[in-house]
């Protein structure tokens, strides 16, 4: 069966809130709140339907919107497709045309509101930054500048890849790192393969280390993987992953003779799970357009924000 096809808006205004509404109580998933938009008509592009749906519930003018993430979701009574875009172009105040009440929320907010059970990833994805840096420890002496470089570009997703370094340099690396983290709002993750234990915002797992999960490790904060196939992808979706990197999209230097999958199988695997995903492998700045067009969060990269 085909799903219902569905265009909805993640509204951000210029201070970074989010626009949520509550749907009516009589509605399919009623009570709950949303984020706005509605069913696409037979004649439009979801684009068109999501301007429309803005324009009809809120009075808001789409001048902007860029891919976000596809969810399907069956609920016991409906198939839906909900295609959702980012918009943070648009003119006009917003203002209930439909009765429904609405509030503007920052992205850390949204988890405290009740939402549609499909909605999990979109939340997920509306707090996700569109880059996601990777420190790796192959110039361990460059550790500490490389963070600061990938700071000052405004990067606020990274991860430490610290896989070679001996653990007591690992704990004095995140002494200084995590305090300059914290001081620029940027999200600092582990990855799996680090033993050492220092205090840090989440987890990210090597794929072997998330085959070998049956369930989502408790107390995590943010919880992130590493992805190369579609058997990885499903397992991060089922034991509850926030986000994931699949790689490698294009050749890259850190992996030189890897097959890579090319945006096409990039874009086709991405559709089949309802995740947030990174590409990565071979990503320079202007491949975030091609990333986003093809499904994806955004890019990740180690070299990229490093030049
Ligand atoms: N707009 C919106 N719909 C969502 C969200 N999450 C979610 O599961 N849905 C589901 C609920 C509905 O089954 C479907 C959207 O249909 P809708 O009833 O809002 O459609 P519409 O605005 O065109 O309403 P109508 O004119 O047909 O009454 O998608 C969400 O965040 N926003
Ligand atoms: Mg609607």
């Amino acid at each position: 069966m085909n799903p219902l096809q569905v265009a909805v808006g993640v509204v951000k205004n210029p201070e970074g809130k989010v626009l949520i509404s509550l749907r009516h109580a009589d509605l399919h998933q009623g009570g709950l709140w949303e984020f706005p938009g509605g069913k696409i008509e037979a004649s439009e592009t979801a684009e068109q339907a999501l301007a429309r749906e803005l324009k009809e519930e809120l009075n808001i003018t789409v001048t902007a919107a860029t891919p976000l993430i596809t969810v399907k979701h069956q609920y016991p009574d409906r198939f839906v497709q909900l295609n959702v875009f980012l918009v943070e172009q648009f003119s006009g105040e917003a203002k209930s045309l439909e009765g429904q009440s609405f509030k503007w929320v920052t992205p850390a907010e949204l988890q405290h509101y009740a939402f549609p059970a499909a909605n999990q990833p979109i939340i997920t994805a509306a707090r996700l930054p569109h880059h996601y840096a990777i420190l790796d420890d192959a110039d361990e002496a460059m550790l500490l500048s490389n963070l600061q470089k990938i700071l000052n570009r405004g990067v606020k997703l990274i991860q430490a890849r610290l896989k070679t370094l001996p653990s007591v340099d690992v704990a004095k690396f995140f002494e200084q790192a995590y305090p300059l983290c914290k001081q620029q709002q940027a999200v600092l993750l582990m990855n799996s393969a680090v033993e050492c234990s220092v205090e840090v915002d989440g987890i990210h797992l090597t794929s072997s280390h998330l085959m070998a999960l049956t369930k989502r490790p408790e107390n995590s904060k943010w919880l992130a993987a590493s992805c190369h196939n579609l058997e990885q992808l499903q397992q991060a979706q089922k034991i509850g992953v926030d986000f994931v990197v699949l790689a490698p999209v294009l050749a890259t230097q850190t992996h030189p003779g890897a097959a890579s999958l090319g945006w096409e199988q990039f874009a086709d695997l991405v559709a089949k799970v309802n995740l947030p995903v990174y590409a990565l492998g071979g990503m320079t700045e202007s491949s975030l357009t091609t990333s986003q067009q093809s499904g994806g969060q955004g890019i990740a990269a180690i070299r990229a924000f490093l030049d």
